[in-house]
């Protein structure tokens, strides 16, 4: 898992080194290693983008902290190795000065915003020291004015520590930002980079002497694909279709017939374990899969270790005895869609949960169930949600869907960053139901037969899920068959997407609006919920063999 802290974790862990530097008679040593490490990343970028370091032009937007500090001092680096270095001071009277010094000395030149005047300077690389650690709220004018210019003229971006107008600790991302192509961090993640990763564009960290802090409750966790490949549940030499785990559906409706065949199909590729279903959907779900068990009606399906609820299931009278139901079946269960829509106008059905719930929704659904969250704090408006329904007994695990899914269990938050933003499809969240009660059974199975007394880590389970289908959908967008009629076949795509290196999103395109915006997803084309749907079983063999 990579794990990524909050402030003032980073900060107490930055402060014994900072203070031997203190002692030490040379304050800046940790700040020129942490500027030695931008100038290497920038230049590894340079050579990306332009063939070369020797000659290019660098500019620097510098803010009046150590963050600042560090552009300045990795601007002299750069400037050694034959960049033209031209930085731009926000506030030349709080400027770190002996970092300013130091790019003098180097040859580097100085300037200040007033005296800029309509120049628009278009350098091969911006990098971006406004703010790091210490930054509140969005971008400054004239920063604002600076980082559209540029981006809209297609200028790549290096966030120093963390890219300016993203909140270190919730991850907000503010009206004006920094669209960063890289950010060079020091030492440990920062939570925004987990939680914001789409606009950190690829990550890297430079290694400053920092050791390992303490974990806690606020430390955000996101699984490395080749994890999740190495836990995905695939048949060994003694599992037969119980043994793997039995997932029951209660999914669809006469008005929305599609959910169930998405649901059931993408459990049915997800895991080779069993898949019930029970709704008014069963000639389609046959049809589109004969190997699920129909059931009419909830108390006659057969067993299950799992149960997933709401994809296209009403929200009637019906609906609602069938989740009471299902909960009172004693399984852990997924509710999405309607049946959050349930949950949220009759928040007493929870009540009737003797074991975990999941619960699914999107921005709008979160709506209903809280009557309203702080969107400028999506970790912490989920916490809070989670630890409300934990104080009413309810054990309860949250799964907010997004670019970047935050799922929360009351002790540990996950984010996964699905890589692209193929996914947000209609349709695609009766896929996820799918697979993610696909998994929810498996595991459940396994801590049934081995060790019935634990507690199932549902919260894990629901990332990985998370992390199938953003593969799925890449691949999906990735491998179109462009025969009629043709399928998922084509060739290519073995290599999992790493979410801190292959970012197409994370580019910048003037001409998709400029000002930061990131650029619609780079190559490929737009899926269907039923083409993600068949990339799954290509996604699941892609995590599998990651590395
Ligand atoms: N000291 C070291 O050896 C190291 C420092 N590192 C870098 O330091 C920053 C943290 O520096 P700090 O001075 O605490 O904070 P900032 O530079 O992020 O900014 C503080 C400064 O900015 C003003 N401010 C806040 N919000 C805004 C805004 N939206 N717009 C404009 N100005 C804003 C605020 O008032 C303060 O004056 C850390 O991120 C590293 O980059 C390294 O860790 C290496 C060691």
């Amino acid at each position: 898992m990579r794990r990524a802290h909050p402030v003032e974790v980073i900060r107490a862990a930055e402060a014994p080194l900072l203070a031997a530097a203190e002692t030490s008679g040379d304050p800046d040593v940790v700040m020129r290693r942490a500027a030695a490490g931008v100038a290497h990343h920038t230049a590894a970028l340079l050579r990306e983008r332009t063939g070369g370091v020797y000659g290019r032009a660098v500019e620097l937007l510098v803010g009046a902290g150590d963050n600042g500090g560090d552009a300045l001092y990795a601007g002299a680096v750069l400037r050694a190795r034959g960049c033209r270095v031209d930085a731009v001071l926000l506030d030349p009277d709080r400027v770190h000065s002996r970092g300013l010094a130091a790019l003098r000395r180097a040859g580097g030149r100085i300037h200040r915003v007033e005296d800029l005047g309509s120049r628009v300077p278009v350098p091969d690389v911006a990098i971006d020291g406004v703010v790091g650690l210490g930054g509140r709220g969005s971008l400054r004018a004239p920063a604002d004015r600076i980082v559209t210019g540029l981006a809209e003229a297609g200028v790549p971006w290096v966030a120093v520590d963390l890219p300016s107008g993203v909140d270190a600790d919730t991850g907000t991302v503010h009206d004006a930002h920094v669209p960063a192509t890289l950010t060079v961090t020091f030492g440990l993640l920062r939570r925004a980079h987990l939680l914001a990763s789409p606009v950190c564009g690829r990550v890297e960290v430079v290694d400053i002497g920092l050791s390992d802090p303490p974990i806690g409750p606020e430390t955000v966790y996101a699984p490395y694909p080749a994890d999740v490949g190495r836990r995905w549940p695939v048949p060994g030499p003694a599992d037969d279709k119980y043994t793997q785990g039995v997932v029951a559906i209660r999914a669809g409706s006469e008005r929305f017939p599609g959910a169930a065949v998405l649901c059931t199909s993408a459990a049915v590729a997800a895991s080779s374990g069993m898949v019930r279903y029970v709704g008014s959907g069963a000639d389609p779900v046959l049809a589109a899969r004969p190997e699920v068990v129909c059931h009419p009606s909830v108390a006659e399906a057969g067993k299950a270790q799992a149960w997933v609820v709401g994809p296209g299931a009403g929200t009637g009278a019906e609906a609602i005895a069938d989740i009471d139901a299902v909960l009172a079946r004693g399984r852990p269960t997924l509710l999405d869609a309607d049946a959050l829509t349930c949950v949220a106008s009759h928040p007493v059905l929870l009540r009737s949960a003797t074991a975990p719930v999941l619960l699914t929704p999107h921005g709008g659904e979160f709506d209903r169930l809280t009557g309203g969250w702080d969107r400028a704090d999506r970790p912490g408006a989920l916490r809070r949600y989670v630890a409300g329904l934990r104080e009413r007994g309810i054990e309860a695990t949250v799964l907010l869907k997004g670019r970047v899914t935050l799922i929360d269990d009351g002790e540990t938050t996950y984010s996964v960053d699905a890589g692209s933003s193929w996914a947000a499809t209609a349709g695609s969240g009766d896929v996820l139901s799918g697979i993610t009660g696909a998994l929810m059974a498996h595991v459940a199975a396994v801590r049934d037969s081995a060790a019935p007394d634990t507690q199932l880590n549902l919260a894990r389970a629901a990332a990985d899920a998370v992390t199938l289908h953003g593969e799925a959908a890449r691949l999906a967008a990735h491998r179109r068959d462009p025969r009629p009629g043709g399928s998922h076949a084509g060739p290519g795509g073995g290599r999992v997407a790493n979410h801190t290196g292959e970012r197409p999103g994370a580019d910048v395109d003037a001409a998709h609006g400029g000002g930061g915006r990131p650029r619609a997803e780079g190559p490929g084309a737009p899926i269907g919920a039923s083409d993600l749907l068949a990339a799954v079983p290509a996604a699941v063999a892609a995590l599998r063999s990651s590395r």
